[in-house]
């Protein structure tokens, strides 16, 4: 169903995002990003290795200080502000690359999780998230005793046991296999049509089609593109970001 069939394009949105810029020493990593997310959308943001994704991630989820721009979440300003306010207030991530507390069990790395998100989720939650990831078997393991696609899905966990009423999902269909790959886009989806907002950064375009509602495409730093993945790939302007010009074949 489109975002405008499912009423999505009419919810105010949870999360703007304006002019966001970030600059690294003198590098400017970010020059502006604007964008925004609403209740039940799933925002695909892609673009090319180094235009910026995950920088913006970053900076939405509180591990970095925006440079100029804004980011409003619930009408509320919220750039700068540290991560585990922001998980208090229904943001949190996952991370392209997964940093459990490898000798803490599955469980108990997601009851970190909770106490550090503060509006957590009870022992009978946790379960029901457990077994909607398929990770109830493994619920005693080791989190270094997990496969990497394992591990991705217990960082899910963490984050989704804080609440999130938006989550950021950095690369994580990386690594995964078909089955997996499908198994979490159906899970994202659930979530969906839950109300919760997602914004999604991700290489694989298979992936973003199944999982996506609406793309923002980033390149060196700046948005050029909104709108479903069947218009981008329409575009000219992006597929000369993600191909080249044609006169560079
Ligand atoms: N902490 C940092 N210090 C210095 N430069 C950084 C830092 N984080 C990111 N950068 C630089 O900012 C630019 C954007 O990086 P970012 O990781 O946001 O890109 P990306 O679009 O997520 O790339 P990829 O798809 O490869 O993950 C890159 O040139 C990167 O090297």
């Amino acid at each position: 169903m489109s975002s405008e069939a499912s009423g999505i394009a009419t919810a105010s949105p949870l999360l703007t995002v304006k002019n966001l810029a970030k600059r690294f020493g003198a590098f400017q990593a970010l020059q502006s990003v604007s964008f925004n997310v609403r209740p039940g959308e799933v925002l695909g943001l892609v673009g090319p290795n180094g235009s910026g994704k995950t920088t913006c991630i970053n900076l939405i989820t509180g591990l970095y200080k925006p440079d100029g721009g804004a980011i409003q979440y619930q009408g509320r300003s919220i750039g700068g502000l540290p991560s585990h306010r922001l998980a208090h207030m229904g943001i949190n991530r996952s991370f392209q690359i997964p940093k459990p507390f490898k000798s803490l069990t599955v469980r108990e790395n997601i009851e970190v999780a909770v106490a550090y998100g503060g509006r957590g989720s009870d022992t009978a939650e946790i379960k029901r998230l457990l077994e909607f990831l398929e990770l109830d078997l493994l619920t005693d393991r080791l989190a270094s005793e997990l496969t990497s696609g394992q591990q991705k899905m217990l960082d899910l966990a963490r984050a989704l046991a804080t609440k999130p009423a938006l989550l950021c999902v950095d690369e994580l269909g990386a690594g995964l296999n078909p089955n997996e790959l499908t198994h979490v886009a159906q899970r994202l989806r659930e979530l969906a049509r839950s109300g919760m907002a997602l914004l999604v950064v991700e290489h694989l375009m298979d992936f973003v089609d199944q999982v996506t509602d609406r793309l923002i495409v980033l390149s060196v730093g700046k948005d050029i593109f909104s709108g479903p993945l069947s218009q981008a790939v329409q575009d000219a302007q992006v597929v000369e970001v993600f191909l080249g010009a044609p006169d560079e074949h």
